[in-house]
């Protein structure tokens, strides 16, 4: 062989080394990213809604369901109320595609009393008969209570620190939520839900939930004008809404989606909520102002009546057809480490 074919030989043997060398054991990062990406692809569930063949089902009218409530927003995601939806259909959609669900609730100091009510009723009414996950962050494991869970349902404790301020409780939970995708779940379940613990299920709460990026609306600013909303209306804070913008007052105790999306969401509230405490300002209801901010600007794509976040001390109007879910009624000064 002359001298040219050896060089040449020799080069593509380095190249073909190197590169092996590079895929199997120096993996930089974009490698990492390119073998994720092609997991997370195949991790998660399909997007397109398969419905299986030959299952009998109502066909749909095509007049509108309810005539009294909107049933859409401007933007055409779905408002979930009774009789807007199908059961039959959705669970042979959603049961078919093996999903996971996880549901994030906090319990510091005295709101752990609230953990009994609210698992022993999640697991009568919430995403029955699919796999669930609880995370409970709490600063007290031995004090939560033992609940006897479904099949396929499992509950995760982490501990938590004690914070003194009930703000920076109901705030941190974004940077919690965030960082528990992040860590744990972003790759493993496709849907996640996060609570307000002082709650508690009454109702069927399952799969015509789910959605990409999920809010819920307010009972008591359900129907007030977007001047009347408690948005945030100080310019100097990250949460600051001007009066004449705004969809609806969504609830701070609930919010849901995929993974990706809600990461996005924990994310961007958390960095704004460190904004503002460097600037000494706290948004007017905390968490729930930056959750307002963020979904006006990014638009969950299916938004739940205030079925799914009644308020036991409110009575119930004609369009409120069922109450799935409520935040029961606490004595504040009795539970809250502070004023
Ligand atoms: C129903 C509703 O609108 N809830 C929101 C509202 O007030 P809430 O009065 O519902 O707030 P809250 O006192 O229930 O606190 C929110 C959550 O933080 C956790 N927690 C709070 C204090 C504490 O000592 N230990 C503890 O674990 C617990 O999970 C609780 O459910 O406004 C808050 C911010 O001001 C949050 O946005 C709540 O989600
Ligand atoms: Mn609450």
């Amino acid at each position: 062989m002359r001298f040219g074919q050896i060089f040449c030989l020799f080069c593509a043997f380095i190249s073909c080394s190197l590169v092996w060398l590079i895929y199997h054991s120096y993996k930089p990062s974009w490698f990492s990213d390119v073998l994720e990406c092609r997991a997370t692809v195949t991790k998660h569930v399909t997007l397109d809604l398969i419905f299986p063949v030959g299952v009998a089902c109502a066909q749909p009218s095509v007049h509108t369901s309810r005539q009294d409530v909107s049933i859409s927003t401007p933007w055409s995601a779905p408002i979930v109320w009774e009789e807007t939806f199908d059961l039959v259909v959705i669970d042979n959609i959603y049961k078919y595609q093996n999903i996971t669900v996880a549901a994030t609730v906090f319990a510091l100091g005295k709101y752990v009393r609230f953990l009994k009510d609210f698992l022993e009723s999640a697991e009568q009414h919430f995403m029955v008969g699919y796999p669930v996950h609880y995370y409970l962050f709490t600063d007290l494991p031995n004090e939560v209570p033992e609940v006897k869970l479904g099949e396929e349902r499992q509950l995760t404790v982490i501990k938590t620190p004690s914070l003194k301020r009930w703000q920076e409780i109901t705030q941190s939970r974004m940077g919690m939520i965030e960082k528990l995708i992040e860590e744990k779940l972003r790759n493993t379940i496709d849907y996640i839900f996060s609570f307000d613990v002082d709650t508690k299920f009454h109702a069927h709460w399952g799969a015509e939930s789910l959605g990409d990026l999920v809010g819920v609306l307010h009972p008591y600013l359900f129907g007030s004008s977007r001047q009347q909303f408690t948005y945030e209306r100080r310019p100097e804070s990250q949460a600051y809404i001007p009066s004449e913008e705004g969809d609806y007052y969504y609830e701070g105790a609930m919010i849901g989606g995929r993974p990706d999306k809600v990461y996005e969401l924990a994310k961007t509230c958390r960095m704004q909520i460190e904004m503002d405490k460097d600037n000494q300002i706290e948004a007017v209801w905390q968490d729930e102002s930056y959750l307002n901010k963020y979904f006006l600007y990014n638009k969950p794509t299916k938004v739940l009546s205030p079925e799914y976040m009644w308020h036991d001390e409110i009575q119930k109007p004609d369009h409120m057809k069922v109450v799935r879910f409520s935040q029961v009624i606490k004595k504040y000064a009795e539970i809250r480490p502070n004023t």
